[in-house]
């Protein structure tokens, strides 16, 4: 999946003969578009400053240095000097200084990505957010916004929104994936609200498709308390709207869908969205699944502005998706954040945040993990408790009765600990980490539901473990669950006791460690 190709979207293979009505369309925005700030425009017009310092008729050098993956300190790798030429009439020190301010703009944004953990690959990414303030400093955020922000108790962005917001603010397409609950809604609601200003009578302006009913009845609600003090026409595709409305006079600012609904509108009831303006597409890992692709791609179909801008949010990014992703987005930013280790303990907070059924057993990989994440879990007022081998057996008992008991709602332990020991009325059980044999896979999961209860298994995964997902595919499968059609079509790998080297379970910055 991380394939390092840092020039995917780069613009290297972009194609202006075949795509000049975009490339057109990419240069009125760029000259229409009022919510840029004078920050923004600033470091806009100086990129084309040094497009014309360093490249006139010479525009494969200015590429090869705008396309260097900001990540980290590589930006610097293919600095080169600038050619100076008599067509400018900058002096060579007004060029150094340009110069300097963008390789400053650069190692700033570079440092905001790594502490954030954001990668980014494309052309000429913007600056990430520092903070929901410079959305008003940056591109004139409107104060409702801002306002509703703070009233939600959101402090400062999370590192998704700070990179998407001002790609798309910038009139760029991305796609991006990010872990569950790391907060993809706002990080498309918020542009597209900035985007859209007010409410129109004008048709169809935004749509967001979601894989299910209970999210796009998630995102309206989230939508709504966003575009909260702001009249936007905010709909929820229901059952009884595309049995009834009449599309021809529907006002509606922002659609939100599963993209069956929509196509049903589009063909039978002669929805027209052929003014959209933005198209979200909402968990583009399950959107692009055979049973959904089709649907999505005729509403896909359906946009036919030329204009329009799309964005694609994922947990997950599979090839497959990355692939269907770039035949239908122009020199989009690929966004990666949180991947791996983080992406599994916010997982697990929003979990238990939000829906759960305790009891909870959680297997980790080895007991340094189990510690860690009992760590982790004690901030958060989660009654959990932990087993593992350094513990007395009177200890491990205590903790297993407790558990028995509801004293305790989650436990934490290793397969081997857990080897042997009776946990009966078992909810839910989460592979922390993922199993390292079909067998410990089978064992674990075995926990719950026993004696004729239904129980619920929940395996997360990094990309380190995706080799080995098609090997429990058959076993989840066996078990009722619906099984991804990539995850079917990997191949079979020989386990080889899967236990990868992980980052430590740890919220806290390792520059704050002791
Ligand atoms: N900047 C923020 N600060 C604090 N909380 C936030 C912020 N942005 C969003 N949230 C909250 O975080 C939670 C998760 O957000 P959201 O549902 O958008 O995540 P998600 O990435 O879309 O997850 P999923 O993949 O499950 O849909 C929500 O309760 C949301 O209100």
């Amino acid at each position: 999946m991380e394939k390092g190709t840092s020039f995917l979207f780069s613009g290297l293979t972009f194609n202006r003969k075949k795509f000049s009505g975009d490339f057109e369309r990419f240069k009125e925005k760029k000259e229409s578009n009022d919510l840029l700030s004078n920050e923004a425009s600033l470091i806009e017009s100086r990129n084309s400053e040094m497009d014309e310092i360093t490249m006139p008729g010479k525009k494969r050098k200015r590429k090869a240095m705008f396309s260097e993956p900001v990540e980290g300190f590589n930006v610097f790798k293919s600095s080169k000097s600038a050619a100076v030429t008599e067509e400018n009439n900058q002096t060579e020190d007004e060029i150094a200084q340009g110069k300097k301010e963008l390789y400053r703009k650069m190692e700033r944004d570079a440092l905001v990505r790594k502490k954030h953990n954001i990668h980014t690959s494309g052309s000429n990414v913007p600056s990430p957010l520092q903070d929901f303030a410079e959305l008003k400093s940056r591109y004139g955020c409107k104060r409702y916004l801002i306002r509703n922000f703070a009233e939600l108790g959101f402090k400062e962005p999370t590192p998704i929104q700070r990179q998407a917001i001002p790609i798309l603010l910038s009139g760029r397409e991305c796609f991006a994936c990010a872990p569950t609950g790391s907060g993809k809604t706002l990080a498309f609601v918020c542009p597209m609200l900035m985007k859209l200003k007010q409410a129109s009578k004008d048709g169809v302006r935004a749509v967001i498709i979601c894989p299910t009913r209970e999210l796009a009845a998630q995102t309206a609600r989230e939508c709504k308390k966003l575009a909260k003090g702001k009249k936007f026409y905010i709909k929820l595709m229901t059952k009884q709207l595309v049995k009834s409305a009449d599309f021809s006079k529907l006002h509606c600012d922002i659609l939100i869908s599963t993209p069956f609904r929509l196509q049903f509108a589009i063909r039978k009831r002669k929805l027209d969205l052929s003014r959209v303006e933005y198209l979200v597409l909402d968990e583009s890992d399950k959107l692009f699944e055979l049973d959904l692709v089709e649907q999505v791609d005729s509403v896909v179909k359906a946009c036919s502005n030329p204009s329009i801008l799309r964005s694609l949010y994922s947990a997950t990014l599979p090839d497959s998706v990355e692939e269907l992703a770039r035949t239908i987005m122009h020199d989009a930013v690929r966004i990666i954040v949180g991947r791996n280790e983080e992406g599994k303990l916010l997982a697990l907070r929003q979990t238990f945040a939000e829906s759960w059924n305790p009891p909870v057993l959680v297997f980790v990989q080895n007991k340094e993990r189990a510690k860690e994440l009992y760590r982790e879990l004690a901030f958060d007022n989660v009654r959990a408790d932990v087993i593992h081998a350094d513990l007395s057996q009177i200890q491990r008992e205590n903790a297993v009765d407790n558990f028995r008991a509801g004293k305790t709602w989650v436990l934490i332990a290793t397969d081997v600990i857990a080897r042997g020991m009776d946990f009966k009325g078992v909810n839910c059980v989460i592979n922390y980490d993922f199993p390292d044999s079909a067998a410990a896979y089978i064992h674990r999961i075995g926990r719950s539901g026993r004696a004729g209860r239904s129980g619920e298994a929940i395996t997360l995964y990094t990309e380190s473990d995706v080799p080995f997902l098609r090997n429990i595919a058959n076993v989840m499968a066996a078990s009722g669950c619906d099984v991804p059609a990539w995850i079917m079509s990997l191949p079979k790998k020989k386990w080889k006791k899967h236990r990868p080297q992980r980052d430590a379970i740890l919220t806290k910055p390792k520059d704050e460690e002791e």
